[in-house]
């Protein structure tokens, strides 16, 4: 929670007495890679950047769709690649988007292209079958009668002869790790291991594009934490490109590589997630930064990470990786015009000053922050801002109090 009625500055030093660096892993990327990395094809330790991933595809989208009040109004181009999260408030046409993409709905004035292939235009229109989309929806709908393995091979038995086949049931099924699953019925498993079926099923449909509209709401926060993993290891072992539909900017930050934002039935604004995260519509979200690290050194419980030519210090996870996404909350950075030697805050990083902008709070500011090339906020009193007498091109030192790792 925000304290709103004290300056950050002046709550600096008792954050600093009660400092607490919370991180966490998801899953093991050693085990998890190692179980994949022999069947599927292995982009190697790519789950933090995803940058040896395939050259992003393009999905063109131009259409107006009017129901009632509302109206879904397209005239974009995505570059999809890694996992894009489609995010804005509920009503903001989510899923009327990926229905349209997928073809269950089918608007006239509609032009949707996926790469060089025309999936709608005019009077032609590609069914659902033939666009090469795996589906994950909210509920898993599986089908109850059928075994998870006859679930699986359900759709892939009845793939066209003329599908090149790139993942394999053995593949698949070792990817999401679903081998001691494999007899069981769908009543029997848990809503995190069905929704791992369900992207199963779906990636077994030898897709293009993976559609996943909130595959993770109906599931409890442990659950979600379990899934997490697997999505992120589908994005980085197929180089499948996915659009995830959330209501929750923390799976989003864990997750995503771009930020569609949606408002009103309009796309408001597309780009990578650290960019994205500074957008003053997150704000009332908790505003927080993305901040990509590499490992530097790991040593006495400590790891060390580089970002650009300043390191970071935090206690060292079970397992290492060559490269690490943070998550720092903007409430989690104090500012300071001088270094600070004396305090119990090590990680002190030097940055510049790029902007201002409102945060939900009116006492607030949120001070958009240059490191190293990457964008940093900081939330901070509107108070604090004036007694430092803070400027945009100044450089200023941010003490970092807390970051969760990924
Ligand atoms: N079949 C339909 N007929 C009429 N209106 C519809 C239909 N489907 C959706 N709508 C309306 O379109 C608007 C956008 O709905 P949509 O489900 O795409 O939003 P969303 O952003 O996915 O919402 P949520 O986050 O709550 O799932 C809403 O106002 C909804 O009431």
């Amino acid at each position: 929670m925000t304290d709103h009625s004290l300056s950050r500055t002046d709550v600096k030093l008792s954050f600093w007495h009660r400092l607490s660096w919370r991180w966490q892993r998801f899953g093991n990327t050693s085990s998890a890679n190692s179980a994949a990395a022999s069947t599927v094809i292995s982009t190697g330790q790519c789950s933090t950047h995803r940058q040896n991933q395939p050259e992003a595809v393009t999905l063109r989208l131009h259409c107006t769709v009017k129901r009632g009040d509302f109206c879904l109004q397209l005239n974009d181009t995505l570059p999809l690649k890694g996992i894009t999260a489609l995010f804005g408030r509920s009503g903001c046409g989510k899923t009327s988007l990926l229905r349209a993409i997928a073809g269950l709905d089918r608007h006239a004035s509609a032009h949707i292209r996926f790469g060089s292939t025309s999936w709608q235009q005019d009077s032609y229109f590609l069914p659902v079958h033939q666009r090469r989309i795996g589906m994950v929806f909210q509920e898993s709908s599986l089908l109850p009668h059928l075994s998870v393995q006859q679930n699986l091979l359900y759709g892939y038995q009845r793939l066209s002869a003329r599908q090149p086949i790139s993942l394999k049931p053995e593949q698949v099924i070792a990817l999401l790790e679903l081998t001691p699953l494999l007899s069981q019925r769908p009543e029997q498993l848990s809503g995190g291991q069905r929704q791992r079926v369900a992207l199963g099923r779906a990636l077994l449909s030898q897709p293009q594009l993976l559609l996943l509209d909130e595959p993770l709401a109906s599931l409890d926060q442990q659950s979600r934490n379990d899934i997490l993993p697997f999505l992120q290891r589908i994005a980085c072992e197929t180089g499948i490109p996915m659009l995830l539909v959330s209501h929750q900017l923390d799976d989003v930050v864990k997750l995503a590589d771009q930020l569609v934002l949606m408002q009103h039935g309009r796309i408001h604004s597309q780009g990578p997630l650290p960019q994205q995260l500074l957008r003053p519509e997150l704000a009332a979200s908790g505003a927080l930064s993305l901040l990509h690290a590499s490992y530097s050194a790991s040593k006495a419980h400590l790891l060390t990470l580089s970002i650009g030519q300043q390191q970071l210090q935090l206690p060292a996870p079970q397992f290492t990786q060559p490269n690490y996404r943070l998550r720092i909350q903007a409430r989690d950075v104090a500012l300071s015009t001088k270094p600070i030697q004396d305090s119990s805050v090590s990680n002190q990083l030097t940055v510049t000053i790029t902007g201002f902008h409102p945060a939900p709070h009116p006492a607030e500011t949120l001070v958009q922050l240059d490191l190293a090339g990457q964008p940093l906020q900081a939330l901070l009193t509107q108070q604090s801002v004036e007694r430092l007498g803070l400027q945009v091109g100044q450089q200023v030192y941010a003490q970092i109090k807390a970051v969760a790792l990924d």
